[in-house]
């Protein structure tokens, strides 16, 4: 299946000069939750408002369904949802008129089932007649959900889907982001929050200073967070692994001083057990130890101040 979203060298400098974005290129598929993460500044809002036509690029080419976002703005465009961080008018319309009025913007024929289902799913039915303004701050958040999704788009932009909104409205959201793509939505949010990519997304982007510089399967990036080490401090250093140990990872540091055993920490922890036994059966001996792990915010910040992965 061909992606959904294909982004191809973008770049894009302000009339300041400043370059937002540097050569990025991107494919997302259909159906994926898609997490981009990166410090402010990075170029995340930059890059959704170039794909939702708001801001022009500079350099190279996005389609959202082979349809070129600028040669072909409108069908591309109806294929977009966008919900911004913040609710900027409407505020003294009623949630239904707003909701309507949004499907309306992109030319849909009105559908009221459709829009009565929405609401519905975002427990917005009983406050349908209320003013936005009369709205609760978590409130306000689902009508913005509402109004990207009033016109049926295929592509949903989440901007910090959760900043400043509480643990329970962040597991709602949740929620109802895996609802959306097991109806056939693909979505992208872009966040802050490790612990928001960690649980929602299947691949996550890193972008920093306007380069994409990693994207991985959770999966993957999952595997190097359940890298542990174990150091033990040996009473007497070694000059090099005893053979007897070989069927373990073993490294040796310090002068050899310290014995550093690195082990997947979701699979292999049993195997703790058996190397501290055969360490003493081969007369190896540690008068202290102590384990590591590296998290995915030591991932990202790793790869944020200047590595790559
Ligand atoms: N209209 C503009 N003119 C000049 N520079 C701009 C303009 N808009 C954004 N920038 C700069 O481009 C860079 C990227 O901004 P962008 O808003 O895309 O970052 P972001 O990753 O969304 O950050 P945040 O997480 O803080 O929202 C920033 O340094 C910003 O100051």
């Amino acid at each position: 299946m061909s992606p959904i979203l294909e982004i191809s060298g973008l770049s894009k400098t302000y009339a300041s000069g400043f370059q937002a974005l540097k050569h990025v290129d991107l494919a997302i598929e259909t159906g994926e939750i898609f997490a981009l993460l990166g410090p402010n500044g990075a170029g995340k809002t930059t890059l959704i408002s170039i794909v939702c036509g708001l801001v022009n690029r500079t350099d190279g080419t996005v389609t959202v369904a082979g349809a070129d976002i600028e040669r072909d703005y409108r069908a591309a465009r109806s294929l977009i949802g966008l919900v911004p961080q913040e609710l900027a008018t409407d505020r003294f319309e009623s949630v239904w008129d707003t909701v309507a009025f949004s499907r309306g913007l992109f030319g849909r024929p009105k559908n009221p089932a459709y829009l009565e289902k929405l609401l519905r799913d975002l427990s917005l039915w009983e406050k349908r007649d209320e003013r936005i303004m009369a709205l609760s701050g978590g409130m306000k958040r689902r009508v913005l959900i509402a109004k990207a999704l009033a016109h049926e788009p295929r592509l949903l932009f989440l901007d910090e889907p959760t900043a400043g909104v509480d643990v329970e409205l962040r597991r709602d959201m949740w929620r109802l982001i895996r609802e959306l793509r097991e109806t056939g939505v693909t979505v992208i949010l872009t966040t802050h929050y490790i612990e928001e990519a960690e649980e929602m997304a299947d691949r996550i982007g890193v972008i920093t200073g306007g380069e994409l510089i990693l994207v991985e399967e959770k999966a993957a990036l999952m595997a190097k967070l359940g890298r542990k080490e174990l150091i033990l401090q040996l009473c007497e250093p070694l000059s090099e692994i005893p053979a007897a140990l070989g069927r373990h990872k073993l490294e040796l540091r310090a002068g050899g001083s310290e014995l550093v055993y690195v082990y997947d920490a979701t699979r292999e922890s049993a195997d703790v057990a058996s190397l501290v036994t055969e360490l003493s059966a081969a007369g190896v001996h540690f008068r202290d130890l102590r384990t590591t792990q590296s998290s995915l915010e030591d991932i990202f910040v790793g790869l944020v101040n200047g590595g790559r992965a």
